[in-house]
């Protein structure tokens, strides 16, 4: 099947039946063989979703009727050669054409012609995509502008803007290894242009680039984490001997951070869905660390634990992601604003949860990937009013000490949206 007829597969997948981009894409990469292809069709699929509403507009004015029931994925298919005439330099014959050709592999050859005429409308026309709603103006769904202009009423559409930009690719230098210096070093060797992030392991690639030509990359000695993620080890300040629980670990990043800065902690590495902790123990294969892998609920420790309270705690929480947008845009079209409110009652049950299996004098790191502070702000001082044993301890990077915890907003120094509170137990 051609990349076209692919990408409207996982952009269907995404749109109609609610799966993540990370999930629909490998899906429909693995038919393919080549590298390039798969490139392309990830260039695709993501360009979509930046520019979901815009496209979309575009393609359902061009049409008399829409597509219903089966068929729908042509409307998603016209979305795909519609980015290609807009947002990519291939010339308009073969976009045109290659999607033709897609409707027929994908079994609609009595539709070829309407594909193929609505895509030369469009090219004909080539009227700027419109502009009219604030929706399509921002790319992002209204009830996320509202809740962006209330969370940052100066600065809103720099947030959202931001949010819109490729992100850089960034490293993590496995220091059991080498020391940062020293793979900077090799990537140098190598003509990789990188430069030293803040955090003491990171590294910013000047330029995205596939993980094999990475030096050393499978035997472990980087790995591919955002710059933002990187600090949650540093914060938690893991010590030897310390029994640490990781209590929403998939897929170990910040597991296998934790054990590169202390291979000597007792760690617990805890996630609800199996299917991601398998990556868990395949990130701690790769690069040679130790945990004990739990499938269990982070909300009811007592089924699963048979030990003590822990003496530190990351708690990384599912979230609405929306800190990450840059690097996932379909998230975008998969949230829902009801979403919010309900994150924030798992969080609470989490979190509550969580500080009960918490040493006297242990500290428990609460991480989200979210810019919104229901789930941030919001949310720890809820739990610090209704907790009289926590205490809110600074964090050096704040811009405001008088901060609740740390928000780092998408492509501040060059990282992704991210939130930190860190928590210390009365003795
Ligand atoms: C933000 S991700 C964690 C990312 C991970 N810490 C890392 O650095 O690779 C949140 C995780 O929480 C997990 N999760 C959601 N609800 C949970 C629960 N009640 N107990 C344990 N894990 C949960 C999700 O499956 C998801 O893997």
């Amino acid at each position: 099947m051609n990349v076209r007829a692919l990408a409207a597969k996982a952009i269907f997948d995404v749109l109609e039946r609610g799966l993540s981009l990370s999930v629909a894409l490998p899906d429909q990469q693995q038919k393919l063989q080549n590298s390039k292809d798969k490139g392309l069709l990830a260039e695709i699929c993501y360009g979509v979703m930046r520019q979901l509403p815009q496209l979309d507009k575009c393609v359902s004015d061009c049409l008399t009727k829409p597509f219903k029931g089966k068929q729908r994925i042509l409307h998603q298919l016209l979305i795909v050669g519609c980015y290609q005439l807009y947002f990519t330099r291939i010339p308009a014959r073969a976009a045109v054409s290659e999607t033709a050709e897609a409707c027929r592999q994908l079994k609609f050859n009595g539709l070829v012609k309407v594909v193929n005429g609505v895509l030369r409308n469009i090219e004909r026309q080539k009227a700027p995509l419109s502009e009219a709603a604030e929706t399509l103006t921002y790319n992002t769904p209204a009830w996320l502008i509202k809740r962006l202009q209330q969370a940052y009423p100066q600065h809103w559409q720099q947030v959202i803007e931001q949010s819109h930009q490729r992100p850089p690719m960034w490293l993590r230098n496995n220091q059991l290894q080498q020391t940062r210096q020293q793979y900077l070093q090799a990537l140098s060797d190598l003509d990789i242009e990188a430069s030293a992030g803040l955090s003491d392991d990171a590294i910013l690639l000047a330029s995205p680039k596939d993980v094999t030509a990475l030096p050393n990359f499978a035997e472990g000695a980087a790995s591919v984490q955002d710059g933002a993620a990187q600090w949650a080890a540093t914060l938690l300040a893991p010590q030897a001997d310390e029994v640490i629980l990781d209590a929403c670990a998939a897929p170990g990043g910040k597991t296998c951070h934790l054990l590169e800065l202390a291979p000597q902690i007792n760690l617990t590495a805890v996630d609800f869905d199996a299917k991601r902790l398998e990556r868990v123990q395949q990130n701690l294969d790769r690069l040679n660390l130790k945990a004990q892998v739990i499938h269990g609920d982070a909300a009811n420790i007592d089924s699963w634990w048979q030990g003590g309270k822990f003496d530190k705690i990351l708690l990384d929480a599912p979230c609405s992601a929306t800190g990450v947008i840059r690097r996932h845009p379909d998230i975008k079209w998969l949230r829902k604003n009801n979403d919010i409110e309900e994150l924030a009652v798992l969080q609470q049950q989490i979190v509550d949860h969580c500080w009960t299996w918490l040493k006297p004098g242990g500290t428990l790191l609460y991480a989200t990937c979210s810019i919104l502070p229901q789930e941030n702000r919001d949310q720890i001082s809820q739990f610090l009013a209704r907790t009289p044993d926590a205490k809110l301890v600074t964090i050096a990077q704040q811009q405001n000490p008088q901060d609740i915890g740390w928000q780092i907003l998408p492509g501040q120094n060059n990282m992704d949206g991210f939130y930190y509170a860190r928590l210390v137990k009365d003795q």
